[in-house]
């Protein structure tokens, strides 16, 4: 008998715990990414479409919280626009790129036409080599999708990193089965903290949800703040404090921190609003 092989512990992370919910007064500004968040992945970006119970269940709590909501996506706004009903709120597009204010203001990073068309001249010819890649033209972006050929990613990965260098003013943003090419120096954590800086976010304890590498910007910013970073699914390393397990874990949260700032929960685990740092722009009203 051939002797045993001895077996290799290796000691897992201890699980993240569920996020914990806010008591009635507890005075929360809430930022949601979208894909893999709130939906569901789909193998055809224009083929996802929010449930009613979903866009009523958003809109009643950004109502609760007087408008201190946000969709932080790397999606255009006129996008989440189409899909949420929400050109009245408050949210970050194409990773921060796009921002609006609670008071309808934009603050958005241009591009020019030639330089656009040029970025998806680039990542068409690129997505051309490889079978089964989609283009998504995002205008200022292009993301380039291996849902349908996750086998090309490796590869694909390696050929735009080459790219990169003839491409100043770029950078890659890996993310879920895909690759983007954006303008640089924007992300999620920075988008997050420019909506933090003014009403009715500003003073908040911010929370956040993410499922996505690009989330992890705005994780770091939230834990700056003492927030509430909260990872959606299992993806490893996160900076996130806690975890939810999907889109439907996170909806049944959100329902009920709805219910707990609209009547009060019985069963809540009271946390406390750490303050902000002195000289933190959150701390103005
Ligand atoms: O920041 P997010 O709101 O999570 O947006 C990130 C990207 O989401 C979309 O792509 C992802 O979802 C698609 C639909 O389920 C899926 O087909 C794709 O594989 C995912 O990567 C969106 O199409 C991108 O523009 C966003 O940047």
């Amino acid at each position: 008998m051939s002797p045993a092989t001895p077996a290799i512990a290796i000691a897992p992370r201890d699980p993240l715990p569920p996020p914990p919910l806010p008591d009635a007064t507890a005075r929360w500004a809430i930022f949601l990414d979208v894909d893999g968040t709130l939906l569901d992945f789909a193998d055809d970006p224009l083929a996802v479409q929010p449930d009613a119970p979903l866009l009523a269940l958003l809109h009643a709590l950004r109502q609760v919280l007087d408008g201190a909501l946000a969709l932080v996506s790397g999606r255009e706004l006129a996008d989440l626009d189409r899909l949420f009903a929400s050109s009245h709120w408050a949210a970050a597009g194409l990773h921060g790129l796009q921002l609006r204010h609670a008071d309808g203001s934009c603050r958005h990073f241009t591009v020019a036409a030639a330089a656009q068309a040029h970025i998806r001249d680039v990542a068409r010819t690129l997505a051309a080599r490889f079978d089964g890649v989609q283009v998504e033209d995002k205008h200022a972006a292009v993301a380039l999708h291996c849902r349908r050929a996750p086998a090309q990613l490796p590869a694909l990965h390696e050929a735009a990193i080459a790219l990169m260098a003839q491409l100043p003013g770029y950078e890659l943003q890996p993310g879920n089965l895909v690759l983007e090419l954006k303008p640089s120096g924007m992300d999620k954590g920075r988008a997050v903290l420019e909506l933090l800086r003014r009403a009715p976010f500003a003073g908040r304890r911010p929370v956040y949800l993410g499922d996505d590498l690009t989330d992890e910007h705005a994780f770091a910013s939230v834990n700056a703040r003492h927030g509430l970073s909260v990872r959606i699914g299992a993806r490893e390393p996160s900076l996130a404090a806690f975890t939810l397990a999907g889109p439907v874990a996170a909806e049944a949260w959100l329902t009920r921190v709805l219910d707990a700032l609209t009547h009060g929960a019985s069963t809540h685990v009271r946390i406390p609003e750490g303050d902000p740092p002195e000289g933190d722009p959150a701390r103005q009203p």
